[in-house]
């Protein structure tokens, strides 16, 4: 069954009702966002998971000491590095990490080669942040590369209505949502429920 990621988190509430959903992974930003926490939240609201639901840390570009720092303080299960982090940075980082590629044309899949990873994320072309913009990439570029034996986690403008569609086209390990489950800038404890429940039915 497709594996859901679900982004961005800030409160006890919206944790609880996507684990209760079955999300598999919960992640926390640690970069410029307005979902952006601090080491000292994160740690509180890392408290209210659950363990069987892993928990990411969102970098962009951030120097490997305080990503270190924060994967012991907080207690994350993977990093999510979202920058321009090098396949030599990434290579070489001591716990699991999903690496996340800006999508624009098949060019910019052939540098997966390059890095070893647990996930490869495909998200589509930095907005006003390197993630998190609610913007949809060109899904055929997806579908028509091939990942071998990569497992890879599509983002970027999924929502409720088209995650199914999303999961049926490009057949992904995972999807990961942060705005397509948001009201007026804020987490929809619905629209979690039903993102959650439409990537693993695979339809609306
Ligand atoms: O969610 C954020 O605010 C964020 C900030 C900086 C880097 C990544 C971020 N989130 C990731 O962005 C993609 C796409 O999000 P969206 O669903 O299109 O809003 C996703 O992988 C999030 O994990």
């Amino acid at each position: 069954m497709v594996q859901v990621k679900i982004c961005g988190l800030m409160n006890k509430e919206a944790i609880q009702t996507a684990a209760d959903a079955g999300t598999d992974f919960i992640g926390f930003v640690f970069a410029k966002s307005k979902r952006e926490v601090t080491v000292e939240q994160a740690k509180e609201l890392a408290s209210y998971v659950p363990s069987h639901v892993k928990k990411v840390g969102v970098f962009v570009n951030e120097e490997r000491a305080v990503i270190e720092e924060i994967v012991q303080t907080v207690g994350l299960d993977y990093v999510q590095l979202h920058g321009d982090e090098t396949p030599e940075f990434v290579n070489q980082l001591p716990f699991p990490v999903i690496k996340a590629f800006q999508v624009r044309s098949e060019k910019d899949l052939e540098q997966l080669e390059s890095y070893h990873c647990d996930y490869y994320l495909l998200d589509s072309p930095a907005g006003k942040y390197r993630g998190g913009n609610g913007e949809a990439f060109d899904w055929n570029l997806a579908k028509t590369f091939n990942f071998l034996n990569k497992k890879v986690l599509l983002a970027g403008g999924l929502t409720p209505e088209n995650v199914a569609q999303a999961v049926q086209e490009v057949v992904p390990a995972g999807v990961d949502v942060s705005s397509g489950v948001e009201t007026d800038g804020e987490k929809d404890i619905e629209k979690i429920k039903q993102f959650i429940l439409a990537a693993k039915k695979g339809e609306n």
